[in-house]
């Protein structure tokens, strides 16, 4: 991994809850990308404080918006000389605007995805890295209330186990996991109470809070420990980690294909 090197990171989709202070990293160099420039702000403002100033930098940025996405990735190798560590994390619940749902959740994923291998791949005569796809433990779940959003998160880990195997086959010297996490405690479990969010299926919003009451909500200490593991194992790659209350990390095993 890139850890020893101490990054440098691109983070899409900074959280508003600061995952950041959770990061265990001695050196951090890190552009921090979010739509949101209040959140991404106070994401940089906690860095300077945690590293000292001039480790980070915030590009505000619509990932949805493919030049913007690329130039964001540009600027981060400029400021800070290349790329080690990728982590498509901006996602949004929105069943009522469903198509832009796909375009942050899944479009964005890919083509972040894409970029990262630009920028790291041995195939463009770079040094390799590791990537991080955010999905969710919704796509694990019968869940009638999130029919789209629960269809991109399949989505983010069938792409993501296929370009691990691609890139496993083709010695990108780049590993490619996924993380899926159930409840956790940030601003995103909130908008489950909108009808602009939710739309029709906002009548689940009671079905929603009782889900919480029974599986329970993670602190973003556990996430960010979830990805210190995905980026320093070397041994991971195509992997599909779960977090949940009650089993904590631990990983999706598939049954082997069959004839
Ligand atoms: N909170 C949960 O319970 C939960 C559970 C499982 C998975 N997830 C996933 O974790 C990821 C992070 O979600 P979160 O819970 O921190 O939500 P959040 O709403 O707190 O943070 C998401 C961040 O993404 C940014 N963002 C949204 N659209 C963007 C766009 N078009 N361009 C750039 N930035 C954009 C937002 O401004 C925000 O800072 C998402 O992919 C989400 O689906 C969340
Ligand atoms: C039940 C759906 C609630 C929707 C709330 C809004 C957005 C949240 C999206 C998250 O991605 C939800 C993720 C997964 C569901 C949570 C828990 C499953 C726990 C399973 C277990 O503990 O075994």
């Amino acid at each position: 991994s890139g850890l020893q090197r101490g990054g440098p990171w691109i983070f899409l989709g900074a959280q508003g809850q600061g995952l950041f202070q959770d990061f265990c990293v001695p050196v951090l160099q890190v552009a921090v990308v979010d739509l949101n420039k209040t959140v991404g702000e106070q994401c940089q403002a906690q860095l300077d404080a945690e590293f000292g100033e001039g480790r980070s930098v915030f590009i505000q940025c619509d990932v949805t918006h493919g030049d913007a996405l690329r130039d964001a990735f540009q600027r981060t190798v400029d400021q800070f000389g290349r790329l080690d560590i990728v982590i498509n994390n901006a996602g949004i619940n929105n069943e009522k605007n469903w198509e832009k749902t796909i375009q942050v959740n899944l479009t964005s994923v890919i083509k972040g995805t894409y970029l990262a291998l630009e920028h790291m791949s041995k195939e463009y005569g770079k040094q390799g890295g590791t990537i991080i796809n955010v999905s969710s433990m919704a796509a694990f779940l019968h869940s009638p209330h999130q029919p789209v959003y629960t269809a991109t998160k399949h989505g983010v880990i069938g792409f993501t186990r296929a370009m691990a195997d691609a890139a496993a086959q083709d010695d990108y010297g780049v590993r490619i996991n996924v993380l899926c996490p159930a409840f956790v405690d940030t601003p995103l479990l909130h908008t489950v109470e909108e009808e602009d969010n939710m739309g029709k299926f906002v009548k689940f919003k009671d079905d929603f809070k009782q889900s919480m009451n029974k599986f329970g909500v993670l602190q973003p200490s556990l996430i960010a420990e979830g990805m210190m593991r995905l980026i320093s194992d070397p041994s991971l790659n195509g992997a599909v980690m779960k977090i949940t209350c009650a089993k904590g990390i631990h990983f999706h095993t598939y049954e082997p294909m069959s004839a």
